[in-house]
């Protein structure tokens, strides 16, 4: 399989997709500015009365549910209704998933609502989704990426989509298909929302790239990468956000190309 990574990255700035975001309150503005610095268009809208005319215009819908409530919990199934009737790539980060019963039994509503186009969360949420019982540390893992593999498989296969797993190495799993990206720094994990930020980009991919399997793998790529220039820069939390930022919006289709360290098995 040839990956076009560079051309992704291209494709994104040149199209600018909007990606609309029902997100948490945590990492709402965080993630805009991810999403604008890579070069795509965020909106965060999760009012009931206008969520299905903003999925209609977006090119992706990006359904996290870090802070969730009974009400933003009505408005993520009315957008993931309507993402199906428009054909919009759904994209879900279960966040906290395997913490609360609460949160257990709002993703399995979501999931028999419509099936995303891709899971992103990381290891203890991927393995609480596949029916482990395993107790997430809020919204922080308990578990190594590598080891949800088969969780990972599991859901792929459940739901026909890409499920993408963070971690020092981040897994991808798309039916048969298996790939290891090995970026990023573990700094990353002292940053509040960049495995939402990991989902939001996720999105942008999704809008513009229609084989999911590659639209996942080139934002784990993008996230990885910018990472670690930002580490090049930083090594202190506060200002490897900012950094982080900044390298989103720098780096070139051919550094992510030469940077990208995937393996295909
Ligand atoms: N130990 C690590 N070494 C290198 N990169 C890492 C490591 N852990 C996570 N990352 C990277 O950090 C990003 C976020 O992944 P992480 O697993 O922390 O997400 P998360 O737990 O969902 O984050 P949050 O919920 O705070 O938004 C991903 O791009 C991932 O590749
Ligand atoms: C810290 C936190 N709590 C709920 S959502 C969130 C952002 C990271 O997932
Ligand atoms: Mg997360």
């Amino acid at each position: 399989m040839k990956l076009n990574l560079a051309e992704n990255l291209t494709e994104l700035r040149a199209k600018s997709p909007l990606v609309h975001n029902i997100t948490n309150f945590v990492v709402m503005n965080y993630t805009a500015n991810a999403l604008l610095a890579i070069g795509a268009s965020p909106v965060m809208a999760h009012a009931v009365e206008e969520v299905e005319d903003m999925v209609a215009i977006a090119g992706a819908l990006v359904i996290n549910i870090g802070t969730l409530s009974p009400i933003w919990v009505e408005g993520m199934k009315k957008a993931m209704l309507a993402a199906v009737k428009f054909g919009k790539p759904i994209i879900l980060d279960p966040v906290g998933a395997g913490a609360t019963a609460y949160r257990n039994v709002t993703l399995s509503e979501l999931l028999n609502t419509a099936s995303p186009s891709l899971i992103r969360g990381n290891a203890s949420e991927i393995l609480a989704l596949a029916g482990s019982n395993i107790q997430t540390k809020g919204v922080d893992s308990t578990a190594n990426s590598t080891d949800s593999l088969q969780a990972a498989k599991l859901l792929s296969e459940k739901y026909g989509c890409v499920v993408s797993v963070s971690g020092a190495t981040d897994v991808i799993v798309s039916g048969e298909k298996v790939a290891y990206v090995d970026n990023g720094v573990s700094l990353m994990t002292k940053v509040t929302g960049m495995g939402c930020s990991a989902s939001a980009i996720a999105g942008a991919f999704f809008a513009i790239q229609e084989d999911g399997f590659e639209a996942a793998i080139s934002a784990a790529a993008m996230m990885g990468v910018c990472g670690e220039k930002a580490f090049e820069k930083t090594k202190s939390p506060g200002s490897f956000q900012i950094a982080f930022l900044d390298s989103l919006s720098e780096l070139s289709p051919e550094e992510l190309v030469e940077l990208a360290v995937v393996r295909l098995l």
